[in-house]
């Protein structure tokens, strides 16, 4: 469970600073994928950066299952399972050694890692190139590496920032298919994306953040309500657009 209220964060620039997150707020819950939805530029991965402790708010609270991160990151960062925008696997090794060396890093012993890895490897079919150096991988080679290794340590909350590009549709499939998985077990789920119907596909609910600041939360058919749209891209574009005092609220 995700609990992210009233963040703020800004950048110096040369030509001055720039607000990338204005007062986001939103609640992620656990057994629900929740999609953070916004046009480039929105504020998404800064908001994720926020929440996954690289970087600290300017003001506002987070909170992942109770825990402030603020106060007690180490305790958030046990709990999180993160893909970030920088996929970053270690090219001299293997897939399976990249995955590994996360699972030391969180303290796990060897035979709990081979289990983990085992049975990430069949759920993300990984067979193939587990054991190949990751240079050279393709980009859905390296994706799901990073997926594998983000969820060695069998964390309760999965952080996903923009899974699924340049997957193909195939892989697309695949990965959508694993994140319902870890829906099923229970586990809180957010990703961001810029396409609608990649989120609407997939998401219990979903947050449209554009400049900075939330303009609607609400599940797919909510956000078709509020908008009186019904097609679902219309319907971003539509929210997206909203000038801040138009901000729209269907809080299930
Ligand atoms: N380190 C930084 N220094 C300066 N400006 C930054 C920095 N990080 C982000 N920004 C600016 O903050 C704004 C929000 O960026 P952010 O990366 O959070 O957007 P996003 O929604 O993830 O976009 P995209 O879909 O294009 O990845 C943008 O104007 C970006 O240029």
């Amino acid at each position: 469970m995700i609990l992210i209220d009233n963040l703020h964060k800004s950048f110096k620039a040369k030509s001055g600073p720039v607000h990338a997150v204005k007062g986001v707020g939103f609640e992620a819950r656990d057994g629900e994928i929740t999609g953070l939805l916004g046009p480039n530029g929105a504020g998404k991965t800064t908001t994720l950066r926020m929440l996954y402790t690289l970087m600290s708010p300017d003001q506002g609270r987070i909170e992942v299952d109770g825990i402030d991160v603020a106060k007690d990151p180490t305790a958030v960062r046990k709990r999180l399972g993160v893909l970030p925008d920088a996929r970053g696997v270690y090219k001299r090794l293997t897939a399976r050694e990249n995955i590994e060396y996360f699972g030391h890093l969180h303290g796990l012993d060897d035979a709990t890692i081979r289990a983990r890895i085992d049975g990430m490897a069949d759920t993300l079919n990984m067979r193939d190139f587990l054991d190949r150096r990751t240079e050279g991988f393709s980009q859905g080679q390296r994706t799901k590496t990073a997926i594998a290794r983000a969820l060695v340590h069998d964390p309760r909350n999965v952080i996903l920032d923009e899974p699924t590009n340049g997957l193909d549709v195939m892989t697309t499939r695949g990965l959508r298919g694993f994140l319902r998985d870890l829906k099923a077990e229970g586990r809180c789920v957010i990703f961001s994306s810029h396409i609608m119907q990649e989120v609407a596909a997939l998401c219990d609910r979903i947050v449209v953040i554009a400049h900075g600041e939330v303009r609607a939360i609400g599940t797919p058919d909510e956000l078709r309500d509020q908008t009186g749209l019904a097609d679902l891209e219309d319907v971003f574009v539509r929210l997206a657009a909203l000038e801040a005092e138009g901000t729209m609220e269907a809080r299930a």
